[in-house]
């Protein structure tokens, strides 16, 4: 598919074409990650899209499944997608829980008419695909060829909230909460695997008036063809139980060969998801802890608070990379836990500290080095800049010249 999209972050961001090629040839493709709490990720820019690289086919796991046709090496860039439909959280809400008598399916109908039914006539092909593509997905109308001819207003309803409920992908954009949800023609059939093989990554952007949402779907491995290509839908590191317990509000039963390979392979990854959440648990406190020290430097600028403040940092840096170390210790490939998006996020985050392991003034050094690219963390945090991206990559030769 051709790139439909205009590269948001590039705009947001203010970096220019020229500032990304400059930054990107002495960079991992992944190290163009924000530094940002994962709500905030932006995509990943000038990666190239993996032409032609799947196909929708029947799935043993369910219905449809997308499938490699190539050999996809890990990390490459498999579908890049803007919505066919994206439900604001307002809208949501008015919509369910869905009562047949209430409201709910009157808003369906015209929060999709005015998303996309509306805007679809011959000359818009963009628009009559997205239709066709969201009327095509799975558990709406089988069957019918054309359900807005063929149909009630109330099962038309009753067909559109099937395929939010089936299909809807979301980011926990605000404070923890889901603020949309988003349809698509080809992500919103990648079926679950505890084992996943790839990452969605979504994004919202403004376009005029209207708000749209995109995604990047990304190898998490090297997938072979003919595999099914999946994603895992639960959170890194659950372990089978809350895994079930999430599934089974979305009325699935999972039928990936982790949950259907034996009850001792199932208990091992138990085990090893378990440590690894609790050394990420103590990640994000660590983060919490080397953030705040970012953030609020000593009001007494003197020699001792400053040394004290930098010893501080360098402690819950060291404390962060043995937290990284214990997870990258423990993981094996069946416990492919997802969100490796926000697994190389922090990573980026910590390279510095990484180099630093063994001499606490590179550390500090570092941080010093991030700390001059933006005011305070959380700007740091804001996007994906060229000249952070190039900043890094100095960085990083400097700190390789010297030896670290
Ligand atoms: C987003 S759709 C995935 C594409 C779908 N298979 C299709 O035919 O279009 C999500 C639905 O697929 C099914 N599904 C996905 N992964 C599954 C799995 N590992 N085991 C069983 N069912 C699964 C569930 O019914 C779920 O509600």
């Amino acid at each position: 598919m051709a790139d439909p999209l205009t590269n948001d972050s590039r705009d947001k961001t203010g970096a220019t074409d020229s500032d990304i090629a400059k930054a990107y040839p002495t960079m991992d493709p992944y190290r163009l990650l924000t530094l940002s709490r994962p709500a905030q990720i932006l995509p990943i820019v000038e990666m190239p899209l993996l032409e032609d690289c799947y196909e929708i086919r029947d799935s043993p796991l369910h219905g449809k499944g997308i499938f490699a046709t190539m050999d996809i090496p890990a990390k490459s860039l498999i579908m890049y997608e803007r919505a066919a439909w994206t439900i604001p959280k307002k809208w949501l809400l008015k919509m369910y829980p869905f009562d047949p008598d209430g409201k709910g399916p009157h808003l369906i109908n015209q929060h999709f008419d005015s998303c996309v039914a509306n805007m679809t006539d011959d000359n818009d092909e963009v628009n009559k695909a997205a239709v066709e593509a969201v009327f095509a997905l799975d558990g709406g109308f089988e069957g019918i060829e054309d359900p807005i001819d063929e149909l009630s207003k109330l099962d038309l309803a009753r067909g559109l909230a099937r395929i939010v409920a089936k299909n809807a992908k979301s980011h926990y954009f605000k404070n923890g909460e889901r603020n949309w949800v988003a349809i698509f023609q080809d992500p919103s059939r990648l079926n679950h695997s505890c084992m996943l093989s790839a990452e969605m990554h979504l994004w919202q952007f403004k376009d005029g008036p209207r708000t749209d949402t995109c995604t990047q779907v990304r190898a998490a491995r090297d997938i072979k063809k003919g595999e099914e290509i999946t994603l895992q839908y639960t959170r890194p590191f659950d372990t089978t139980e809350i895994r079930e317990a999430y599934l089974s509000f979305h009325d699935i039963v999972c039928a990936c060969t982790l949950c259907t390979g034996g009850k001792n392979r199932v208990i091992r990854s138990d085990k090893r998801r378990e440590k690894m959440q609790q050394a990420w648990d103590a990640m994000q406190i660590d983060f919490t802890r080397l953030s705040a020290a970012i953030e609020r430097p000593p009001l007494l600028k003197t020699q001792k608070a400053m040394l004290e403040r930098e010893q501080y940092m360098a402690e819950a840096g060291e404390a962060i990379m043995k937290s990284m170390n214990e997870i990258d210790s423990r993981l094996k490939p069946e416990d492919q836990v997802g969100n490796f998006m926000m697994w190389h996020l922090l990573q980026t985050f910590c390279e510095a500290l990484r180099f630093g392991t063994r001499d606490k003034q590179l550390i500090v050094a570092s941080i010093e080095r991030f700390l001059a690219l933006g005011e305070s963390f959380k700007e740091l945090h804001a996007g994906v800049t060229a000249a952070y991206t190039a900043q890094l990559a100095l960085l990083q030769r400097k700190i390789a010249s010297e030896g670290a």
